[in-house]
């Protein structure tokens, strides 16, 4: 039996993935800012959860705790957790969303790939990372200036944990495109992305759960990125 540690786990990708994985027999370790309750429909004995406040130093050390108790052996860690936001109107704003970005999509990454290592290095069976990022890492949005670079950090934290940790660990992306609008998409914005999306639909969840299982069944890939975007990277201007 595998097991995974998923974060970000609590609704939407990272549920799915959740459910996707303990419906294939795994163990799966759910780290979460959210409320327990949120996982209310799922009743297995391998699900573990790991509540913490936020994605930074005291979250690390948290979940770091719980999981010395539960796993002596990671087999796949997926960095899931983004905070989604466009650029702050106020420049006095400016400060506290950019740490709020750094901390979740790379400060809390790279803390958890390194105190997880001695759990995943493996050179006859290594441990795998996945990291979702997004196609806006490699082509921003500039109301999403500050989301976007800090997607693009975790793409480049991406590449170093594969030169670092080869060949016990593999390390690898995944970018997706329009996989699921929030509930504050309206229908314009909707159809301008699809006006720019060769497959002009939200990809939903299972394009990317194929992508994963590619990932971690792939024995010879690390260091790159996989686009599940419908051909939007390439319409983009
Ligand atoms: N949906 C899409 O179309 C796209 C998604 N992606 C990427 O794919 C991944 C999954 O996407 P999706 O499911 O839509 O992600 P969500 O926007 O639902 O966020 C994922 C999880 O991150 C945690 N989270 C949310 N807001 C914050 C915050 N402000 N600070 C810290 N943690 C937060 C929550 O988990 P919890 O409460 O359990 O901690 C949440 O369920 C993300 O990394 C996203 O950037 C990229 C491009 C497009
Ligand atoms: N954490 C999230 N990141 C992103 C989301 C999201 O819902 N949560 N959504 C998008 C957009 O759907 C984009 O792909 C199209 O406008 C990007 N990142």
């Amino acid at each position: 039996m595998r097991t995974i540690v998923i974060t970000g786990s609590s609704r939407r990708l990272g549920l799915f993935l959740v459910e996707k994985f303990l419906s294939m027999g795994d163990t799966v370790i759910a780290v979460t800012r959210s409320d327990p309750q949120d996982f209310q429909p799922i009743s297995s004995e391998h699900l573990h959860l790991i509540q913490i406040d936020s994605y930074d130093q005291l979250g690390i050390t948290k979940t770091m705790q719980a999981i010395e108790a539960l796993a002596d052996r990671v087999d796949l860690l997926i960095n899931n957790a983004s905070m989604y936001d466009a650029d702050p109107e106020s420049v006095e704003e400016l400060e506290d969303h950019y740490l709020s970005l750094f901390n979740v999509h790379m400060l809390f990454p790279s803390l958890l790939i390194s105190a997880l290592k001695e759990r995943m290095y493996n050179e006859s069976t290594p441990g795998v990372v996945i990291n979702m990022t997004d196609i806006y890492a490699d082509n921003p949005n500039p109301e999403y200036s500050l989301y976007c670079s800090t997607k693009s950090g975790l793409e480049s934290l991406t590449r170093s944990f594969a030169k670092k940790f080869a060949p016990g660990i593999r390390c690898n992306s995944i970018m997706p495109g329009p996989i699921q609008f929030l509930e504050q998409h309206t229908e314009q914005q909707k159809s301008e992305v699809y006006k720019e999306t060769l497959l002009p639909f939200e990809g939903g969840y299972m394009p990317v759960f194929q992508a994963v299982t590619f990932l971690l069944d792939n024995h010879y890939v690390t260091g790159t990125s996989i686009k599940v975007d419908g051909g939007r990277s390439i319409c983009r201007g």
